[in-house]
């Protein structure tokens, strides 16, 4: 049977803090280059922006720790995050399911962007090279589900198609999410829940959608008479 258009999903899952540790090959590289300079340890970052935090703990840090993942190497480097690699192997051959990977580059591009390609490739194989999107604004991007570290993604689009999927990373453990706001704590964490989840939540939408486009009658007995 062909898969009605609400049961099909399309999701987007980030690369730097959801597949790749980024924040894990900063502080390794960081402690390699600069030994014996002021650090900061994973469990003690907070906010998105690493440079940030450097720069508060000294003012010329911010560039030494851009020199680090600006380096040739940096991003081709990095680790997967433990379950990332499985994980979207099986989501890419679940049904009725479309998986991009979503990564915005650095603005100092050089050896981001070929990095990221050759880590997919490495990593996950050519099928998923075809589906990396490289993109500085993901709200303009339409899915159904974004998989993502930073905790606040601005752009373009004030209400962008995903719903936002908080990934568990060291700098944004300590944030209380509102309601409904969702988590996923690690990939070992119920990702495909998740997923089945938004399937369902989608094929209601449409199923009250198309009662309201047939406009029988039946909305009123369907509202008395929730299943
Ligand atoms: C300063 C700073 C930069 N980044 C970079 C690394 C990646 O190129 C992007 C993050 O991309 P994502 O798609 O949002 O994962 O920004 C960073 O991650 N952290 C920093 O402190
Ligand atoms: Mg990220």
């Amino acid at each position: 049977m062909a898969a009605s258009a609400a049961s099909r999903l399309r999701v987007l899952v980030d690369m730097d803090g959801v597949l790749a540790d980024f924040e894990g090959g900063v502080l390794r590289a960081f402690l390699a280059r600069y030994p014996g300079e002021p650090h900061v340890e994973l469990a003690e970052r907070r906010g998105f922006s690493v440079r940030d935090q450097y720069r508060c703990l000294r003012e010329d840090l911010a560039a030494k720790v851009a020199s680090v993942y600006e380096s040739p190497g940096f991003f081709l480097g990095l680790e997967p995050i433990p379950g990332a690699i499985e994980a979207m192997q099986e989501m890419i051959h679940t049904q009725d399911t479309q998986v991009f990977i979503c990564t915005s580059p650095l603005l100092k591009y050089e050896h981001c962007i070929l990095e990221k390609y050759s880590w997919v490739e490495k990593h996950l194989g050519p099928k998923f090279v075809e589906r990396l999107i490289l993109t500085r604004d993901k709200t303009v991007v339409s899915a159904d589900l974004l998989f993502d570290d930073k905790d606040t993604i601005k752009g373009a689009e004030p209400e962008p198609s995903w719903e936002h999927i908080l990934f568990t990373c060291c700098h944004n453990k300590h944030l209380e999410l509102q309601t409904p706001r969702r988590r996923l704590q690690s990939w070992a964490d119920d990702w495909r829940g998740i997923v089945e989840s938004k399937r369902r939540s989608n094929a209601e939408k449409e199923c009250y959608a198309s009662l309201i486009a047939n406009g029988n009658g039946q909305i009123g007995n369907w509202q008395r008479n929730p299943i």
